[in-house]
């Protein structure tokens, strides 16, 4: 055995501490979960949240695209019940999303204010450093998520409509598709946290006496604009027309073949999406002055 030198000691020595030190810079500048944080607050308006949300409809239209590919295959979804994964008690889907976001909290995804796991409990530590951000959000936000509902409507209802039963032993692929799926949806509705802070913060003097009396319908009312709603669902069915036309070299595309009915795109949003986005912006108000 090589004796080592006094220099080399010292430094394994000081290695062997790398973690506790990283875990304890962590908990004493109070980074663990790092909820609520921006890169910088200064261009935070209502604009440049509607401009998110608009950005997020061209991922969203995208990814229920690349899902259309593949059939519904039941083996999928169904609690135990998948030949290729004995002896789960989850679904393949539920294991391949657990796996999935172990893997992704460890790089930090859930230290970002947007990013809301399906599988909260028992996700590993992050080994990333908290980006260096301004606090955007109120501290409660942290306490808001929404992705049970979120996970059965895509499931039940979405899934249904861009898509129909079939064979198709790509598992893995597929379910890669209903994880960007999930993923883009329960990023724009928890959005709705930032929606709902823009509003109180140019509208202090109306929102304060709703979210003292607790009241969930004034609320709504006061965060509800119509106009701006009916142009989303119009502008979702537009980009499903653009996005999911064939594309050929022949003067005349498409010919109404699209890949993702467009008419689907405002029934998830008018039904689903901006209800469920809203819902956040409430939830998220109620908790706004504790
Ligand atoms: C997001 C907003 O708040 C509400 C929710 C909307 C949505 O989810 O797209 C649209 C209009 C508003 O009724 C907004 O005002 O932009």
């Amino acid at each position: 055995m090589h004796p080592i030198s006094r220099e080399r000691e010292i430094l394994y020595t000081v290695l062997n501490f790398v973690p506790a030190i990283y875990i304890l810079h962590r908990k004493v500048l109070n980074f663990e979960g790092a909820i609520v944080v921006m890169a910088d607050s200064s261009g935070f308006t209502l604009e440049s949240v509607r401009k998110s949300l608009i950005r997020q409809e061209d991922t969203l239209v995208f990814n229920l695209i690349e899902r259309a590919k593949y059939p519904i295959v039941p083996q999928l979804y169904d609690d135990g019940n998948c030949p290729i994964l004995p002896g789960s008690s989850d679904s393949f889907l539920e294991s391949f999303v657990k796996e999935t976001e172990a893997v992704q909290a460890k790089f930090g995804r859930y230290q970002s204010p947007e990013e809301h796991p399906f599988f909260p409990d028992k996700l590993p530590e992050s080994l990333v450093l908290p980006p260096r951000t301004t606090q955007i959000l109120h501290s409660a936000a942290a306490s808001i998520n929404i992705n049970k509902a979120i996970w059965d409507i895509y499931i039940n209802k979405v899934l249904p409509l861009i898509a129909s039963e079939g064979r198709d032993d790509n598992y893995t692929s597929i379910a890669g598709c209903d994880l960007q799926c999930l993923q883009a949806l329960s990023r724009r509705i928890h959005y709705g946290k930032f929606v709902a802070e823009v509003k109180f913060k140019d509208a202090p003097e109306e929102y304060t006496p709703a979210i003292q009396a607790q009241d969930r319908d004034a609320l709504m009312k006061l965060l509800t604009f119509e106009s701006v709603e009916e142009m989303v669902k119009k502008r979702v069915e537009k980009k499903a027309r653009v996005f999911g036309q064939d594309v050929t070299l022949d003067s005349n595309d498409s010919q109404g073949n699209f890949k993702v009915n467009p008419s689907v795109l405002p029934r998830l949003y008018g039904e689903w999406v901006m209800p469920l986005t809203k819902e956040v912006q409430v939830e998220y108000l109620l908790r706004r002055l504790d």
